[in-house]
C-alpha cells in the first residue's frame, strides 16, 4: 500500500493544474456572481457634488449660528431646490433656499437647517423661514463631493466576487460594464449501476442518485455553469462516451467508481490518464484527479454522498473559484468548542458534518452514530464541517476545533 497523501498535497496538485479562464466585458446587469479580472475605477467623484442630506433650508451659517427658540433667526427664502435641479441661486446675507435631500447645495450656502429646526416646517417653507435651532457647525448636513470615493480611485479589485453590494458600488461609481472571467462550465456524472433517478420506486439493491442533485446545486453556488448532468452504469465504456458529450466543459466531475472494487468504471477507464490516490481524510479517502490532453480537469470523487459533499468543498470548489481568479477560494473557518464528544479515525483528518451555534461558539456532530459517509439525509442537518486533525482520535467536550462554515 502506498502512503496516503495529505489533504494539502492533493489540493496543491489540483490547484497547480488550474489555468485562469479568459476575461470578457459584461454589462453590470449580467455581472452578478462573476469575478473581476480588472479593477473597477470610479468614473467620477462620489458624491459628484456637495448636496444636502436633509429636507430643509440651505443657509449661510453666519446668519443662523446663534439662533435658538428665544432668539430665532428669520431668513428670506429666495429659491426652491428639488433633487436633480442644476440651479445654483445666489444667496445674499439673510437669504436661504428651500432644499430637498440630494439636491446640490448652492455655492453661497455652507450649512443646512432641517425643517424640524424651523418654526413653520415644510408647511410654511416658501417666503420666509424662522430658524429655531442653529446648525452645529459649518457644513452641517452637507454631503461633500468625493466624500465616498474620488474619480480614478479603485472601488473594486481583481479577484472580487460581484455580489449585490459590489454591483451597487460599481453603478454608483459611474461604471456600466465590468471585465470579468468567464464562468466555468462543469459536467457532472454519477456512476453506479445501482443508481436510479430520485423519486423512482426502488428495487432491491437500487439507491437514488443524490450526488448529481447535490453537485448541481453546489456547482451553481460556486458561480459555475452546468454543462451536463448525466448518470451512467458501471460499464467503463460509458466513461469515454460521456466525456465525448462533455467536450465544452472546463471541469468534469465523476462520482463513484474510484475505489478498490471489481466494477469501478472511472478507475478502469481513466487509470492511464488521471491519478488515483488515497488522501488522509475521512470521508473522501479515494480521490482521482488529472488533466485530459484537451485541458479539461477531471475529478473522480468517492461515491458516498457525504464523501462527495466534503470532497467538493475541499478540492473542487477551490478549483472552480481559482479558475475564475477569485482572491478568496476557501470557506470561512471559525474556531469553536465541541459541545459533545466523539471518536475519529486515526491517521486521517476528519471533516465531520456538524451543527454550529455561532452565538454560543459551539459545534457538535450533525449525524447521530458517527461520521458515516453514506448518511445522505442526515447531511441536511449540517451547516458546517468540523475539522479534526489526523493525530486526534477522540474529541472531548470543551475541545477547540476549526470549523468550515457552509456557506
Ligand atoms: N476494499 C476497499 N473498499 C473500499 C475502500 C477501500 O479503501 N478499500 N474505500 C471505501 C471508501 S472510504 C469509499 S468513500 C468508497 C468509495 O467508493 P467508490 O468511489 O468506488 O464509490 P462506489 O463504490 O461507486 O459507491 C460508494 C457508495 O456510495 C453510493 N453512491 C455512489 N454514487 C451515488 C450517487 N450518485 N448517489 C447516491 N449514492 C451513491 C453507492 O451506492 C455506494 O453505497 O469505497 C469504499 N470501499
Ligand atoms: O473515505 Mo470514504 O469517503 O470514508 O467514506
Amino acid at each position: 500500500m502506498t502512503d496516503l497523501l495529505t489533504v494539502e498535497e492533493h489540493r496543491d496538485r489540483v490547484l497547480a493544474a488550474v489555468v485562469l479562464l479568459p476575461a470578457e466585458s459584461v454589462p453590470l446587469s449580467e455581472a452578478s456572481g462573476r469575478t473581476l479580472a480588472e479593477p473597477v475605477l470610479a468614473a467620477h467623484d462620489l458624491p459628484g457634488f456637495d448636496n444636502s442630506s436633509m429636507d430643509g433650508f440651505a443657509v449661510r451659517f453666519a446668519d443662523v449660528e446663534r439662533a435658538d427658540a428665544e432668539n430665532p433667526a428669520t431668513l428670506r427664502v429666495v429659491a426652491d431646490l428639488p433633487a436633480g435641479t442644476a440651479d445654483d441661486p445666489a444667496l445674499a446675507p439673510g437669504q436661504a433656499a428651500r432644499i430637498m435631500t440630494g439636491a446640490a447645495v448652492p455655492a453661497d450656502a455652507d450649512a443646512i437647517v432641517p425643517f424640524e429646526d424651523t418654526a413653520g416646517g415644510l408647511a410654511d417653507s416658501l417666503g420666509a423661514v424662522t430658524v429655531l435651532r442653529a446648525p452645529k457647525a459649518v457644513g452641517a448636513y452637507i454631503r461633500r463631493r468625493g466624500g465616498d470615493t474620488r474619480a480614478g480611485d479603485t472601488v473594486l479589485s481583481p479577484g472580487e466576487r460581484l455580489d449585490p453590494f459590489a454591483l451597487g458600488a460599481a453603478a454608483a461609481a459611474g461604471v456600466d460594464a465590468v471585465t470579468v472571467t468567464r464562468r466555468p462550465r462543469v459536467a457532472i456524472i454519477s456512476t453506479g449501476s445501482e443508481l436510479v433517478a430520485p423519486g423512482h420506486a426502488l428495487g432491491r439493491g437500487q439507491t437514488p442518485d443524490s450526488n448529481a442533485t447535490l453537485l448541481a446545486a453546489v456547482v451553481a453556488d460556486a458561480d459555475a455553469d452546468i454543462e451536463l448532468v448525466d448518470r451512467i452504469g458501471d460499464d467503463p465504456a460509458g466513461i469515454d462516451a460521456v466525456l465525448a458529450r462533455a467536450t465544452r466543459a472546463d471541469v468534469v466531475v465523476f462520482t463513484g467508481g474510484v475505489s478498490a472494487g471489481a466494477y469501478e468504471p472511472v478507475r478502469l477507464a481513466l487509470a492511464d490518464r488521471i491519478a488515483f490516490d488515497r488522501v488522509a481524510m475521512q470521508p473522501g479517502k479515494p480521490q482521482a484527479f488529472g488533466v485530459l490532453d484537451d485541458g479539461r480537469l477531471v475529478f473522480g470523487l468517492p461515491g458516498n454522498p457525504v464523501s462527495v459533499a466534503v470532497s467538493f468543498e475541499v478540492f473542487v470548489r477551490p478549483a472552480l473559484l481559482a479558475l475564475q481568479g477569485r482572491a478568496t477560494i476557501d470557506r470561512r473557518l471559525a474556531r469553536l468548542t465541541a459541545s459533545e464528544s466523539w471518536t475519529t479515525p486515526p491517521g486521517r483528518r476528519q471533516y465531520l458534518p456538524a451543527v454550529v451555534d455561532l452565538v454560543a461558539g459551539t459545534v457538535r456532530p450533525a449525524t447521530a452514530g458517527g461520521s458515516g459517509s453514506h448518511l445522505a439525509a442526515s447531511l441536511a442537518r449540517a451547516g458546517a464541517f468540523a475539522i479534526v486533525p489526523a493525530d486526534v482520535s477522540v474529541v472531548s467536550v470543551g475541545d477547540p476545533l476549526d470549523v468550515m462554515l457552509i456557506p
